[in-house]
């Protein structure tokens, strides 16, 4: 059981006080989330606020997660019975906790309905609407489809700025995204604003009221991840409730995407003088010294903290310095790691225990391979559950998104507005454009017929004669194919009556077995292996829908609602710490920026590049080193703070001391090596070693050759 530290308790005794701002700076490890946690139980004890009038943000699914996660254990934890279980849960399911983007979604869908919001299947649907002379006109080549999506995303976000200059195409697509509720992940946020500003009077818009009225205090977690596009929006929100801010400047790694001073300063000007507070965590629960100050050396940070030393937690020192190792070839850094990790397994470190963080997915995915057929198992870490961004998963959703919207749609009066009556077209085009052999030139006359009879695209194609369609019979035969097919989503049993995910997907794949789908053909054993986890990822979130799915509403259609801000609780589990289980588990690889937020016992921080050029690639390096425990090595890792840092010479294996600390750390039983150690390691390392799989790659390849 915890208890606060001196800089945690006086942060979380600070009173409530409605038009104040309380600015909260902790470094990595100093208990940041577990003192926001506390804070909130602390507001609800004390009966300054109710649960509901609490709203917690972030920008990140993980933050999220974390803090869902860990809130309840907080009002468990020094419960002296003042809560009953049931009590605890029905405080937890009162306070708002949403990311910015998944509040922006919940406000918009309650003011205009269901929302599209466009992801790569989508773009290169659009990509097929638009004729080629419109790309020839530019000089734009068109054999990367990647470049071409981006491309025309750019062009349409300049539309919306400047829409004198931009041809006939564009602006049909544009209004196309308009009537369909098709919305960027900016357009979300702007939508949001909107409808914060001005609520639907026409309907009941109990969330936004909610946020704008009831809520008295809004507390953001990892401030510093906060960027100019979304300003706007927590101003509306924020306005004279009471703002709690909790983050640390130098883990700011999101630049690119503006200057999270620049919202800062503007969040200052929110409150009036003498109503702004800041306060320090210097408490560090997480990095050993060694490894805490060869991190704050990268950033410049000293410690001048305005409490005595006395007060200030820190763990004791480890005498193990972080590692350095310098390499040429991919080859070597791969030998040296998997040497490495047969020496922790020897000594007394899981798998689990171990994470490999490097700059780019290129790079991650490349030692995650390598190890992979090293034999040694990985398990990746992603900021997003992976079937979110499977293009198959996707194409399910699309599906799914196109039933829901026709049925909508068919219970309009033929006299309704067309913007209401065609918000399935951007789904049909979508699901449309991925038949095999459909091309951009079937699309748009498809669309324009549609257009021009002042009617969906759905019921074009289902109510209008085939020989008004213009298209050449082989064509004609594949969209009544599809019709058909797409049909019997709706009926026997409707989509709308269906509870069960696994009948949801099951009526899905059977609609995906009859169309001729290239996305669903192929029969690599890497690409089957990650669609069949990806599938079940996807269904174990649907089934999490149903436990929060309001009476009255559809399964398909809460899920759709909803999924953007779906738990990835499930998803990355790096289980080290909870771990007590007998399993050595599997080596966790991951990109810094995925890594935020969690910490494991060891850190290969991988390199190859310099990290230190501009403040922000320091923050990144920062953040990297500050996810280790107890062990740091870095391979490859240039910095002018790290040239001073001395290259260890002598085995980690045969430092009893430095594992029985690492073992305390941990909460372990440590017992003393019963002298094989060394022989384990020579076994592993030929079993794991580089060499011998170099051996056996090269006779297979010439095995191939004979043959
Ligand atoms: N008062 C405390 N007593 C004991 N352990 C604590 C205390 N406060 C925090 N911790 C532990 O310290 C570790 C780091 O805490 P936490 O994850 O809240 O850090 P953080 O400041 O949010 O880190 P980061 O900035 O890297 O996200 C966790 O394992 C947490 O349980």
């Amino acid at each position: 059981m915890k208890t606060p530290t001196k800089s945690q308790t006086d942060i979380i005794q600070f009173p409530y006080t409605p038009n104040t701002t309380l600015k909260v700076i902790a470094g990595p490890g100093s208990g940041k989330t577990y003192t926001l946690l506390c804070k909130v139980r602390h507001l609800i004890d004390t009966e300054q606020l109710k649960p509901s009038e609490i709203v917690i943000l972030s920008l990140t699914n993980k933050a999220i997660d974390n803090i869902t996660d860990n809130l309840l254990q907080v009002f468990q934890e020094r419960n002296d019975g003042k809560y009953t279980v049931s009590e605890v849960d029905e405080i937890v399911s009162q306070i708002g906790i949403y990311t910015i983007h998944g509040l922006s979604n919940r406000v918009v869908t309650e003011n205009m309905g269901i929302v599209n919001i466009i992801e790569e299947n989508g773009w290169r649907g659009l990509v097929k609407l638009i004729p080629k002379e419109f790309w020839t006109k530019r000089k734009i080549n068109t054999t990367n489809d990647r470049f071409i999506t981006k491309k025309l995303q750019k062009l349409l976000a300049e539309y919306q700025i400047d829409s004198k200059d931009i041809d006939e195409t564009i602006e049909k697509l544009t209004k196309l995204m308009k009537y369909s509720n098709v919305l960027t992940n900016d357009d979300l946020i702007k939508m949001a604003v909107e409808f914060l500003k001005t609520p639907n009077s026409e309907i009941d818009c109990s969330f936004t009221k909610f946020i704008l009225d009831e809520a008295k205090v809004i507390i953001i977690d990892e401030f510093q991840d906060l960027h100019p596009g979304i300003i706007r929006l927590l101003e509306t929100i924020i306005g004279h409730k009471q703002l709690l801010l909790f983050g640390d400047t130098n883990q700011s790694i999101y630049e690119f995407l503006g200057s999270n001073k620049e919202v800062m300063n503007e969040l200052d000007r929110l409150k009036p003088e003498g109503q702004k507070f800041t306060k320090y965590i210097y408490d560090n629960f997480r990095c050993t010294p060694e490894i805490s100050s060869t991190a704050n050396a990268v950033i410049n940070r000293s410690i001048c903290s305005d409490i005595s030393p006395e007060h200030v937690v820190k763990k004791d020192p480890s005498n193990v310095l972080p590692i350095k190792y310098n390499c040429d070839e991919l080859i070597d850094e791969l030998d040296f790691i998997v040497s490495e990790i047969c020496q922790l397994a020897c000594s007394s470190a899981k798998l689990s225990d171990i994470a490999i963080l490097t700059r780019t997915n290129a790079h991650s995915k490349a030692i995650a391979d390598h190890l992979n057929t090293f034999g040694i198992p990985v398990t990746k870490l992603t900021a997003k559950p992976d079937w979110m961004s499977d293009q198959r998963i996707r194409f399910v959703i699309d599906i799914i998104q196109l039933a829901v919207s026709t049925i909508e749609e068919a219970d309009l009066p033929d006299n309704a507005p067309l913007t209401m009556r065609t918000k399935s077209d951007f789904s049909v085009i979508v699901t449309l454009a991925a038949l095999k052999g459909f091309g951009s030139n079937t699309l748009q006359k498809i669309h324009e017929s549609a257009t021009a009879g002042n009617t969906s695209i759905w019921r074009f194609l289902n109510e209008s004669p085939t020989s008004q369609w213009g298209l050449t019979p082989a064509v004609t035969k594949k969209v009544e194919n599809y019709s058909r097919v797409m049909s019997s989503l709706m009926n026997d049993p409707p989509i709308l009556t269906i509870e069960q995910p696994h009948t949801l997907i099951e009526k899905c794949s059977d609609v995906i077995s009859k169309l001729d789908l290239p996305l669903f053909v192929g029969n690599d054993r890497a690409e089957l292996k990650s669609f069949e986890l990806n599938l079940k990822e996807f269904y174990m979130a649907m089934k999490m829908v149903t436990l929060n799915k309001p009476h009255g509403l559809s399964l398909a259609s809460w899920f759709l609602q909803t999924f953007h801000d779906q738990s990835i609780l499930c998803h990355n589990n790096p289980s080290s710490l909870t771990d007590n289980g007998q399993s050595l588990g599997s080596v966790n690889v991951s990109t810094i920026h995925s890594s935020k937020g969690l910490e494991f016992p060891v850190v290969f921080l991988m390199g190859r590049s310099d990290y230190g050029n501009f403040p922000i690639e320091s923050n990144l390096l920062y953040v990297a080193m500050t996810r280790a425990r107890n062990l740091l090595y870095l391979t490859n890792v240039q910095h002018r703070s790290l040239l001073t840092l001395p290259t260890q010479k002598f085995s980690l294996m045969k430092n009893e001391e430095f594992w029985r600390y690492f073992n305390r750390d941990m909460n372990r039983n440590f017992n003393l090596p019963n002298g094989d150690n060394a022989l384990n390691f020579k076994r592993l390392r030929t079993k794991f070693g580089l060499q011998n799989r170099l051996f056996h790659t090269f006779s297979r390849g010439i095995k191939m050759i004979r043959k």
